[in-house]
């Protein structure tokens, strides 16, 4: 996923969203050939690719071709409890041909994030764990990986910022928008923000609530679409409606995904010069 936070309102961040959307199909098209450009249930590409690292290059180049260098972070939706076998990682759970080799443990994912983090600008991990998972989820929210410069560290150290620099650690399946599940998880530090997703928890009152609860905490919320949503743009209105600062609805493309988008832009246009885009304080607005 990306997040156009260098933008300056949501219209260009859409803009500079779609741009990039589009620049990856060239170079999937390009490298994989057109049946890769086929798209997912969420509006993604799914080419045949054999490691993560190749999926965010393919990601980054699109950025760069874009001329977003910089302006564009990265996140990861691992939904990790989709390949969790008993208490191991299986990276090859979407081949046919299996060889029981790539299993990791929950160490060994905590090892694999940190370099990613290390590598790319990348701000946000959802799910990086299984659902049940509260020992990993907690080893590695608590350690905070940051992947800005150490000089620009110790000033935002300094200035009192730095509890927005490291990594977002995103609880989905962990929390399950569940009052039982989000209170566990403030109290035991396995992850700093809420994937809301608004059918889950059930209704509104409850969607709210859940917000309330990170809020509290000082948690970021991810207002969130489902797999296979409908063309419904109600999730637009409570992520602005909420001050959640993020929203995850899909690629830009297909009615389901652009209804939320086309929504935003129609608020933001409604709140002419008083509107405010999150921009760099994506986390922040939900405090
Ligand atoms: C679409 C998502 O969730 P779900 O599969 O639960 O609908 C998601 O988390 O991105």
């Amino acid at each position: 996923m990306i997040l156009p936070i260098g933008a300056k309102n949501f219209e260009e961040a859409m803009q500079m969203g779609s741009e990039t959307y589009h620049h990856l199909k060239d170079i999937i098209w390009e490298k994989y050939g057109s049946d890769s450009c086929n798209i997912g249930d969420d509006g993604g590409f799914a080419p045949n690719i054999s490691s993560i690292t190749e999926g965010l290059d393919l990601v980054i180049a699109a950025i760069d071709r874009a001329g977003y260098n910089g302006r564009i972070k990265l996140a990861i939706d691992a939904a990790a409890t989709d390949f969790c076998v008993g208490k191991k990682y299986d990276l090859e759970f979407k081949s046919a041909k299996k060889s029981g080799q790539n299993f990791k443990t929950g160490d060994d994912m905590i090892e694999i994030y940190s370099q990613l983090c290390s590598e790319y600008p990348l701000v946000s991990i959802e799910q990086p764990f299984d659902k049940d998972d509260w020992e990993h989820s907690k080893k590695f929210t608590t350690l905070e990986l940051c992947q800005v410069p150490i000089v620009l560290f110790i000033f935002y150290l300094l200035s009192g910022a730095h509890a927005i620099m490291h990594l977002q650690v995103v609880g989905d399946d962990l929390l399950m928008s569940d009052p039982e599940r989000i209170k566990r998880a403030v109290n035991e530090y396995t992850c700093d923000a809420l994937t809301l997703k608004a059918s889950q928890v059930g209704t509104v009152t409850e969607a709210i609530e859940a917000v309330k609860q990170a809020k509290d905490a000082h948690w970021g919320v991810m207002v969130s679409h489902r797999s296979g949503d409908t063309d419904d743009s109600f999730i637009a209105d409570l992520a602005v409606g909420a001050a959640a600062g993020q929203i995850k609805a899909g690629a830009p493309c297909r009615g389901e995904c652009l209804t939320k988008y086309n929504q935003l832009l129609r608020i933001e246009e409604e709140f002419g010069s008083e509107g405010v885009y999150a921009g760099e304080n994506w986390r922040t607005t939900a405090s």
